[in-house]
């Protein structure tokens, strides 16, 4: 038997992917940090998203489940400063609940304007302050051990002693060496910090990568007596195309929180996607009370925002998701919902179920089609499927190299029925 509650009892679909599963579910209380508003534009291909765009998009976060999003840095501009303040003022006078970290360096001047932003606006903003750990970056910043140990307890405190939570976030941790993460995972335990945040900066982590740096992250947490009290959270980048296979692991590998983006925009080929993470959980027969209809217009806003086009054959949110033009797909999907079971319909031929995420199969008429698709498409639109009509069609689009567009099918429906 399935453990995935979507399932139906009959064991209509047999799950592959359940079996050894046991024992090595992913808890139910995992979380999830939203970077879309910060490395999201960071990518070098964004356009700049404009203050109600990214109001839209903070309401549909906490639409979607998100638990925290990291807003920007406040640190970097008057404008930033400013976007960040209303974001905040947003989530208190609607009461979303939706919590707001805010990115800086460990430098004090970048942690001092989410302090103020934080009074000003009654919410206490998570200080998410980063440093470069890995070798690589300290030969790169002429930086040693004791500097960065030095730069991150300061910042560290000054924001603790605001009263504000910390996570404090290592740079390029997938690189760097195990004597030096602990020396700083202990340094920031130390000072406060509730939350260590593995970063694969460039992208270089493995699913094995991401379980050898948590378990030992682990370890260092309960050595140091502050298991329970110090959480750990996964941000990951798509460099190698692991991004949404690692982001997975490190839930099932003991990572509290996760990092991901809308659309898996960010940094040069960008985040997890935040969408797939989420798909993918909801799928494991996690989040079952989570309402992921919104999840389209979530993408579709964070596209709009910076001016991108969701690619066609995208997972879930993309024009094809779950669109088909050939007849044997059609036919099996229109059989399907002629027994009148919609359940089944959604998904004889979807690995992913259309009306699980507010969307609906679609079938269309194409060179690859057969009358079923026609019929199909015309009910649908209260268009009578005389045979003269599906015929007419079907020579067009066998004639055609394309998918037909309504259009191009109304017009022989004028064609034929307007006569
Ligand atoms: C801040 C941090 C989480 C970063 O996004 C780096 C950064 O943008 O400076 C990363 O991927 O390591």
């Amino acid at each position: 038997m399935s453990a995935t509650p979507d399932f139906r009892s009959d064991d209509l679909i047999y799950d592959w992917n359940e079996i050894g599963r046991k024992g090595r579910l992913i808890p139910r209380d995992v979380t999830f940090f939203d970077e879309t508003l910060r490395d999201g534009l960071q990518n070098p291909s964004v356009a700049d998203p404009n203050i109600e765009q990214k109001l839209r998009l903070i309401h549909l976060m906490s639409k979607i489940g998100i638990h925290v999003a990291d807003i920007g840095l406040p640190g970097s501009s008057k404008r930033a400063f400013d976007d960040v303040l209303r974001m905040c003022r947003e989530i208190t006078d609607n009461r979303l609940p939706l919590g707001v970290a805010c990115a800086g360096r460990t430098v004090v001047s970048d942690i001092t304007p989410m302090i103020e932003i934080s009074q000003r606006a009654g919410i206490p903003v998570e200080v998410y302050c980063f440093i470069g750990s890995s070798p690589i970056r300290q030969l790169a910043e002429d930086w040693d051990l004791d500097t960065i140990v030095k730069r991150s307890a300061e910042a560290i405190d000054v924001a603790v002693k605001a009263g504000l939570p910390v996570a404090y976030v290592t740079e390029d941790t997938t690189r760097s060496r195990p004597d030096m993460l602990a020396t700083l995972f202990k340094m920031a335990i130390d000072h406060g910090a509730s939350r260590l945040c593995l970063c694969d900066t460039v992208g270089h982590a493995t699913p094995d990568g991401v379980r050898n740096l948590i378990s030992f992250t682990k370890a260092i947490i309960a050595g140091h007596g502050a298991d329970g009290k110090v959480r750990i959270d996964w941000h990951g980048h798509n460099d190698r195309g692991l991004a949404l296979e690692n982001a997975l692991w490190a839930l099932e590998f003991g990572a509290d929180r996760v990092h991901g983006t809308a659309l898996g925009i960010g940094e040069r080929v960008g985040n997890a996607a935040m969408e797939l993470i989420l798909l993918n959980l909801k799928l494991l027969g996690l989040l079952e009370h989570q309402d992921l209809t919104h999840m389209l217009e979530y993408c579709n806003t964070a596209a709009e925002a910076v001016g991108w086009q969701i690619p066609i054959n995208y997972p879930l949110v993309g024009r094809d998701a779950f669109r088909t033009a050939t007849g044997v797909h059609a036919a099996a999907i229109i059989k399907a919902q002629g027994k009148g079971d919609a359940w089944l319909a959604d998904r004889i031929y979807s690995g992913v179920p259309a009306g699980m995420f507010g969307r609906k199969q679609e079938i269309c008429v194409g060179y690859m089609s057969g009358a079923s698709n026609v019929n199909f498409w015309l009910r649908q639109r209260r268009i009578e499927p005389s045979k003269e009509l599906v015929e007419a069609i079907l020579k067009k689009a066998k004639g055609s190299s394309h998918i037909l567009s309504d259009e191009e099918i109304l017009a022989v429906v004028d064609e034929v029925n307007g006569r």
